[in-house]
This record gives C-alpha cells, sequence and structure tokens, in this order.
C-alpha cells in the first residue's frame, strides 16, 4: 500500500510546551517509533506542520534589529522545512537502517486572488491570554484569534491547489523511498504569466497539502495523526463522546472549529469522497494501529466499508 501521513505541528510542540529543540525532537522520536513500524510493510510519504515553530521563527527574526523588517512568510516556511524534516529525517534513518530516506524542500501553489489572503486564519506561534495577545496584535500589526481557551497569532491561509514538486515525490516513492515533504502545507508560492514562482506571505495548512498530495500521487490511505487519540461529537462539553468509524457524509453534518479540528475532517472527508479510499485521525504513537482499523477516527466511503481490506 502507498500511505500518506500529515504529523501535526502543534503534536510536534505542544500548546504551553518550550519551543526548544530538545522536546520536539523526543515528540518526533515518538512519530517515528510508530512510522517505522509502517515503513516496513509499505510505501510512505510523511508531511508535518510548522504553525508553532514558524511562529517562533517570526518572533526571532522580527527581533533581530540587524535586518531592515521580519523575513517573510515563504522563507520562514522554508526554514522550519529544513529544521523538522531533518529531524524527521534523521529519527527515520537511524529506525530504518538501509532505507533510503529523503526530506524536500517543497513548494505549493496557490491562487494570488485567494480570499483567505483577507481573512487571517492560520494559527502560528505560541499561544496568549487575551489581554497580552491583543496588546502584541496593537504593537505588530499582528491578527489574533481565539485558539481554544488562549489566543493566537493568526496568519493568511490560502487554498493549497498542487504540490510543485509532485512528479519528483512520486518517482523517489516508487524507488523505494521514504519522502518527508510538504512540510507546513508546503512554502507558499504563486506562478506568473511567464511561469516563474514567487513566494507568497502565508502559512498552508498541511492538512489540506496532504490531501491534495494524497490524491495526486494515487494513496491508499491517509493518515493525520495529532495529539488526540479520536474526533470528538461535542468538543469541549459534557457530552462530548468519540468518533470511531465514520463516513465523509457523518462527519460533515457536525461543525468543528476552523484552524484546528476543522481543517482536518475537510482533507480527511476530500480524500475519502475523491478517491474511495480510507483515511483517519488519530495519535502520533498510533500509526500502526490506525492503519489496521483500531485505533483512530477511521473515515471510509460507507459505514460497511470492510476495515480490514487496508491491511
Ligand atoms: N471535535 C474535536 N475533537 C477532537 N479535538 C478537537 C476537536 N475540536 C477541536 N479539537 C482540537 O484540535 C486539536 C488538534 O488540532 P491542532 O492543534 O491544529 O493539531 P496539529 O497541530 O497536531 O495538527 C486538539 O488538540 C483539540 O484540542
Ligand atoms: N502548516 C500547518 O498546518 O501547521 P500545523 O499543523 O502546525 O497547524
Amino acid at each position: 500500500m502507498r500511505v500518506i501521513v500529515a504529523l501535526g505541528g502543534n503534536a510536534l510542540l505542544k500548546r504551553g510546551q518550550k519551543p526548544d529543540a530538545a522536546p520536539q525532537i523526543a515528540n518526533v522520536a515518538v512519530a517515528v517509533r510508530s512510522l517505522a513500524t509502517l515503513a516496513e510493510e509499505h510505501e510512505l510519504i510523511i508531511t508535518h506542520g510548522n504553525g508553532p515553530q514558524v511562529g517562533v521563527l517570526a518572533l526571532e527574526s522580527a527581533g533581530d534589529s540587524e535586518l531592515s523588517g521580519p523575513y517573510p512568510f515563504d522563507t520562514l516556511g522554508a526554514e522550519t522545512q529544513g529544521m523538522i524534516g531533518y529531524w524527521i529525517l534523521q529519527a527515520l534513518q537511524n529506525a530504518l537502517p538501509g532505507r533510503q530516506v529523503m526530506a524536500l524542500v517543497t513548494q505549493t501553489l496557490v491562487s494570488a486572488v485567494d480570499p483567505a489572503f483577507d481573512d487571517p486564519a492560520k494559527f502560528v506561534g505560541r499561544v496568549y491570554e487575551r489581554e497580552e495577545a491583543e496588546k502584541l496584535a496593537r504593537e505588530n500589526g499582528w491578527t489574533v484569534k481565539p485558539d481554544g481557551p488562549y489566543w493566537r497569532r493568526v496568519v493568511p491561509s490560502p487554498t493549497p491547489q498542487r504540490v510543485v514538486e509532485t512528479r519528483l515525490i512520486r518517482r523517489a516513492v516508487r524507488d523505494g523511498v521514504v519522502v518527508v515533504c510538504a512540510g507546513g502545507g508546503g512554502v507558499p508560492v504563486v506562478r506568473d504569466p511567464q511561469g516563474r514562482l514567487t513566494g507568497v506571505e502565508a502559512v498552508i495548512d498541511k492538512d489540506l497539502t496532504a490531501s491534495v498530495l494524497a490524491e495526486a500521487l494515487e494513496c491508499d490511505a491517509f493518515l493525520i495523526l495529532t495529539d488526540v487519540a479520536r474526533v470528538m461529537r461535542d468538543y469541549g462539553t459534557p457530552r462530548q463522546s468519540e468518533i470511531g468509524h465514520t463516513t465523509p457524509h457523518e462527519l460533515r453534518a457536525i461543525e468543528f472549529p476552523p484552524g484546528s479540528m476543522g481543517p482536518k475532517v475537510e482533507a480527511v472527508c476530500r480524500f475519502v469522497e475523491t478517491t474511495g479510499d480510507m483515511a483517519a485521525i488519530g495519535r502520533l504513537d498510533q500509526a500502526a494501529r490506525i492503519l489496521d482499523g483500531t485505533a483512530g477516527t477511521i473515515v471510509t466511503p460507507s459505514a460497511t466499508w470492510p476495515l480490514t481490506s487496508t491491511l
């Protein structure tokens, strides 16, 4: 089987956790332990988020008095691909001796007139109490929005159209390479009328890009790994309950928050509706169990879809 896995940026750097390298490398190790099992049996493509990390780099660059201004978000996105891609690459190489592994700087095409440029929605950086977030927004010209009980900076997040390096990724996967790519949803770029690429100021949702890539690479399964074991109904209320096996039709009838579970649900629904294959959302350390249908929220075209066919 060909399997694509998206690792959450917040799962790699948990809300409230200090953004040092060491805890993130430890979280990568947890993810890679569960991914190595998959790589032994399947073709594997790994994407990852970068929301918390790109915010750290943005703050660093904004605080550097040597610079005439902060680095733009396309450049910061590429930096996070290098940093997180390196952590995943090394952990996979150590876990899978003899297997070829590659981490690729990847660009994702978006539309220059995407309405998302006028309505920032992608959470980046750390969480703040409301008062502090609003003060920082006034001082730095940020937009901030609530993220659960906290507040966070948001930046535009246009819809991913295509991963520029798709053909190269397909070739590497066919050659048996485990490919780490499209980190942070891919560096956002637009193509001008002459066909030239230019970066734009945005952070793309990695779950939506993973869905686009999963379709283009004809993946058989799409897993989103994050910090919750299952998607919940009535999340955050006393009535909350875990969703086990479900369909896009059932999921689309439930409202999920934008910027966190919303894009994940949209990404898995889109993949299942378009391909008729299975997708799932679950915890970072349970990849193999999620793929065999014994953990996570499993999304299939119909409720009677035979889960054992993913084995
Ligand atoms: N209905 C829901 N079920 C489960 N988790 C939810 C739901 N709605 C919102 N969430 C939140 O979504 C978070 C995962 O999204 P996010 O932090 O963006 O993940 P990541 O960065 O790992 O991709 C969970 O930690 C949880 O707080
Ligand atoms: N770019 C992106 O979707 O990052 P997160 O997974 O950290 O939100």
